[in-house]
């Protein structure tokens, strides 16, 4: 059973599983945990905790049946799948001196893996490595994760980061666990079925150490109940930081994990017979000895805010990676133009804009008077147009409007609304490239929305340029500058479902993406910036920038997979409109961000920096970025000449 609705929300749910000792009972495990625990799934070792391979040879002399918890027959192949992941046998310790420790483990570590194939389970739990090196276990694990059916593997990993200076005496060497994830992985290249289990323990890392994860490929996070306090009414409970990162993991779908004894004595839940977890029947009714804890998981997740609607309706384009519009080369689709239109926000902003413009151009005592002369250049299905006309309307301003547009079916639409909203005498539909309409007469105010994700990357710098010759010298253009901006950002699931394409292309196109499992690093820094009309002597529309990037040193060490980008545009004066994250502009959601890969992710250290290169290039056929990273190491130069990326012209 779920964990409930949050608050009033039917599109999500979440999943709660509880760590179990070993018992060759597995009917029984489930019966318990699932049907009087109503926990959703166990963690459930599948082999007996005494079996060593090195003993059993030496007992019997011969490898006989090993000691798994049941046949494959005790569950059902569903009951399986959906209800156990499987627990690998904590002792193995493949980087141990002992070398039978090590070779006990490595037979024992496949045996479980291929056992839990064979029942189909959705994923393993793998222990945490023991020490600070783990080569020969990643070597072990990449070897498996070779030849494996669709299994996940969690990585086991306590959510551990000291700071620098002080020594904590508890976690041994161990510094900063996220250190030990990252070995693992880079040993197995980033497998995309190797994942996190993160363990949770009392005491927590920073916030910015614990947001590092949320880029991470984390699975589930194993809740031990020595993390809980106890209430005024004797119940367990969550500290307020220990709730953030519940809600955290309940906002990037990671499953909640159970572990560890009763430390609460309830009135109806004695720890003694808890423990003993078979016969845990007070008054008549059996109750799970987690449940209270289960409970609070619950309650944590039902409290929770609920998504606001546009979040519900983007929740299915949470971390997709979609190919950035081509408007300039193609044409646009009716439902993207209707996808378009339903954004208010966008188009409360231009007529904000708009009327500021109107008032200033021209003096209340000139309003009856004086006709401005608007264009909409890329009117599309006509929005802007509305949105100038109702602008005028609120200012009293008397206006001619000319809707330019290059897409004929658009063109099409613009038509018959005209003529549905009796605008003929207003509004003129010019059929064509603004780049290479000849006006009747040049404009006052230029409106057009031609941008993209990154801003300039759906070419506005290159229609407004071809279309500045149809403004008066002291007209307006709407909007009167754009400027990009990129983040460097932990994605692991946008980086492996890149490689997964098996080619350098994809590793070097933008993509737009609903961002959700990222972990943000640094604050965005400002790359391209254009101006309309741009009235300087270089029109070269050819950029380059160098930005850096450092990562505060309570964050601990980080990947990099690529950058998140945004755009913010002055639209007029102080009337902007952008997605960059501190100053979007909110309940706006025509644009998601840009994510640019790196063909090989780099982690940087707290204190060093991160230098990234950018480039805008120009031909007369097509625009292209090229990027790199060039500290702490440097990385190839991404889309050299758009071999791979470009917009056409
Ligand atoms: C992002 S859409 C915006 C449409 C509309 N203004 C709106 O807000 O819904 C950009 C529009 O500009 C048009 N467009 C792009 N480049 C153009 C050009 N060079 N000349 C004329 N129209 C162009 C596209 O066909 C598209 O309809």
């Amino acid at each position: 059973m779920p964990l409930g609705e949050r608050a009033g929300d039917k599109s999500e749910s979440r999943y709660c599983g509880v760590e179990t000792q070993f018992n060759d009972d597995m009917p029984h495990v489930l019966a318990f945990n699932l049907s009087h625990g109503s926990f959703d799934f166990v963690v459930a070792p599948l082999m007996d905790p005494a079996y060593r391979p090195s003993l059993m040879q030496k007992e019997s002399g011969v490898s006989g049946v090993l000691p798994f918890a049941g046949s494959d027959l005790v569950l059902s192949p569903s009951q399986w799948s959906s209800h156990v992941v499987g627990k690998i046998s904590p002792w193995i310790d493949l980087d141990s001196e002992d070398e039978i420790l090590r070779v006990d483990s490595e037979i024992t570590l496949k045996q479980e893996i291929a056992w839990a194939s064979h029942l189909s389970l959705q994923a393993c739990l793998l222990p945490a490595p023991k020490g600070n090196s783990c080569a020969n276990y990643a070597r072990c694990v990449n070897q498996i994760l070779q030849g494996l059916n669709s299994m996940q593997l969690w990585l086991r990993i306590p959510l551990v980061k000291t700071d620098n200076d002080t020594m904590d005496v508890n976690s041994s060497n161990l510094d900063d666990s996220w250190e030990i994830w990252n070995s693992f992985r880079l040993l197995c290249e980033h497998h995309s079925q190797l994942s996190v289990a993160l363990d949770v323990l009392n005491s927590l890392p920073s916030a910015n150490s614990l947001g590092r994860w949320f880029g991470e490929s984390v699975r589930a996070a194993i809740i031990s109940t020595d993390c809980f306090l106890t209430n005024a009414r004797g119940y367990p409970c969550l500290s307020k930081r220990h709730q953030k990162l519940v809600s955290g993991f309940f906002n990037h779908s990671i499953q909640i994990v159970l572990s560890g004894e009763p430390v609460h004595s309830l009135p109806r839940i004695n720890s003694d017979l808890a423990a003993n977890n078979n016969d845990n029947n007070v008054d008549g009714v059996q109750k799970h000895p987690l449940r209270p804890y289960l409970d609070y998981v619950g309650y944590l997740y039902q409290r929770m805010d609920p998504l606001p609607e546009q979040e519900r309706f983007e929740l299915g384009y949470r971390d997709f990676l979609q190919s950035p519009l081509q408007p300039l080369m193609d044409n646009l689709e009716a439902q993207t133009y209707e996808t378009f239109e339903k954004d208010t926000m966008k188009y409360i902003q231009y007529q904000r804009a708009i009327c500021k413009a109107l008032q200033d151009r021209v003096p209340d005592d000139k309003a009856s008077s004086v006709t401005t002369v608007l264009m909409v250049v890329g009117a599309g299905r006509g929005p802007l147009v509305r949105a100038s006309l109702q602008a005028a309307e609120e200012t009293g301003r008397k206006l001619k409007v000319y809707a330019v547009e290059k897409n004929p079916n658009a063109v099409v639409t613009l038509h018959s609304l005209v003529k549905l909203e009796g605008w003929e005498n207003i509004v003129s539909i010019i059929s064509s490239d603004m780049r290479y309409w000849d006006a009747p007469e040049k404009a006052d105010i230029l409106v057009s929305e031609l941008l993209g994700s990154f801003g300039d990357n759906e070419l506005s710098p290159e229609c407004l340029d071809g279309a500045q010759r149809l403004l008066k010298d002291d007209g307006i253009s709407i909007p009167s500058s754009y400027t990009s901006f990129i983040q460097p950002v932990t994605a692991s699931k946008l980086y492996n479902d890149v490689k997964s394409h098996n080619d350098v292309a994809h590793f070097e196109t933008a993509y737009v993406v609903k961002l959700h499992n990222i972990a943000r690093l640094a604050p965005p820094q400002p790359v391209f910036t254009f101006i309309h009309p741009n009235r300087s002597t270089d029109k070269s529309n050819n950029r380059y920038t160098k930005l850096q990037f450092g990562v505060s040193s309570d964050t601990g060490s980080a990947m990099i997979h690529g950058f998140a980008g945004y755009f913010d545009a002055v639209l007029y004066k102080e009337v902007h409109l952008g997605i960059e994250p501190s100053t979007s502009t909110p309940n706006m959601f025509s644009w998601f961000p840009i994510f640019f890969p790196l063909r090989t992710p780099i982690s940087l250290h707290p204190g060093s920096s991160l230098e990234v290169h950018f480039w805008r290039c120009c031909r007369p056929s097509k625009v292209w970025y090229e990027w790199s990273v060039t500290s702490p190491s440097s990385s190839p130069i991404h889309n050299t000449n758009g071999r791979s990326y470009w917009v056409g012209l």
